[in-house]
């Protein structure tokens, strides 16, 4: 199938969610160069980057990552995430795909997955067809997305549901794929605790396997591409569902947050709000950086905010902690 570059308008998501953080997606992977003139700045102002550049992919040496498990003794840690997105090169985005390309894009992915071997090997469970409880199980246990997105809703990413959509894993639940969620493909590897270090390895393991069996779009400026613009470059969200009720709880959370250059959400997804002080946090920035950079930053700002987190518990407040979010 040939790309044209299409801009997604007609259902206009942003003007229906105000509340966007972009509010505009790519229908094809050649919008991003057909429709420069309107991608371009929102790209800039969404992802803060003066310059429109990304550097080629780097992993970093995944057997000398230099880190491991950021919370050894258990405290805060629940469990740790590491996921990106990756697009066919030769199909469109969600909006403008029929059912028949959509089912033929699962085959495809299908085929790819289910041909992993050693710990990535396991099985593609199609949405069509899944039971009500083994879907509720799968969702319950933060594995399986659903249809329940209003901003993805009102740009088509829901059409044809379930048709086309399904998700693999590997025997032990560790690796996981997204087959047509927003994204063509989302490459997951979790697992409780905080051992990034054995995540992340798992997960680039898996994507330099893919890259063997399939063809992702690319692009010289902007990385792997994706439907949504907010997820462009490295396309890697890693993130920690980790119990900070205190730190939280401080009015400048936020500003924490910012310095480092972590995001918090909700346990069940973007958009939705913490349960039992514990949060979502994650790298902010996916585009104009590597991968292993990406990683290391959130490693970093995870580290920070388990410290912090400690010493409320230590001392008891936060002012007697004397600002430590302005520690180096
Ligand atoms: N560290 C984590 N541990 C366990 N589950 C997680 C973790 N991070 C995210 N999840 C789960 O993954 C699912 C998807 O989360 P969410 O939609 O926020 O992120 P995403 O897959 O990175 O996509 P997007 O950023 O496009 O929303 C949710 O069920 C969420 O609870």
């Amino acid at each position: 199938m040939e790309t044209y570059g299409i801009l997604w308008c007609d259902k206009s998501s942003g003007c229906e969610n105000p509340d966007s953080g972009v509010g505009i997606y790519a229908a094809d992977p050649d919008a991003y160069n057909v429709f420069a003139d309107v991608l371009h700045p929102v790209i800039k102002d969404y992802h803060k980057v003066s310059e429109l550049k990304h550097p080629s992919p780097d992993f970093g040496d995944i057997n000398n990552l230099g880190f491991d498990n950021l919370d050894p003794s258990n405290e805060y840690i629940v469990s740790t995430r590491v996921r990106v997105g990756r697009s066919h090169d030769s199909y469109g985005f969600p909006p403008v795909l029929d059912k028949e390309q959509r089912l033929s894009m699962e085959q495809k992915s299908r085929e790819a997955l289910e041909s992993l071997t050693g710990e990535l090997a396991g099985k593609y469970h199609p949405l069509l067809g899944m039971d009500k409880t083994t879907q509720q199980q799968l969702t319950d246990d933060h594995f399986l997305f659903n249809d329940h997105d209003r901003f993805l809703k009102t740009c088509g990413g829901y059409d044809d549901w379930p048709y086309g959509r399904g998700i693999f894993f590997n025997n032990n639940k560790d690796f996981l794929v997204w087959v047509n969620e927003e994204d063509h493909l989302r490459l997951i590897s979790m697992q409780k605790g905080g051992n990034l270090g054995e995540v992340y390895k798992r997960l680039v393991t898996a994507i330099k396997e893919m890259e063997k069996k399939l063809t992702f779009a690319h692009h010289p400026k902007f990385g792997y591409l994706t439907f949504c613009p907010s997820n462009l470059g490295t396309t890697l969200r890693a993130s920690v569902h980790i119990k900070i009720p205190k730190l939280a709880a401080e009015p400048n959370f936020k500003e924490v947050c910012d310095k480092w250059n972590l995001q918090a959400r909700g346990i069940h997804g973007e958009h939705t709000e913490s349960v039992g002080g514990v949060y979502d946090i994650s790298n902010k920035r996916r585009l104009g950086l590597s991968e292993i950079e990406a990683v290391q930053e959130m490693r970093r700002g995870v580290e920070e905010i388990i410290r912090l987190e400690k010493s409320l518990n230590n001392k008891g407040g936060w002012f007697s902690c004397k600002f430590p979010f302005f520690k180096k």
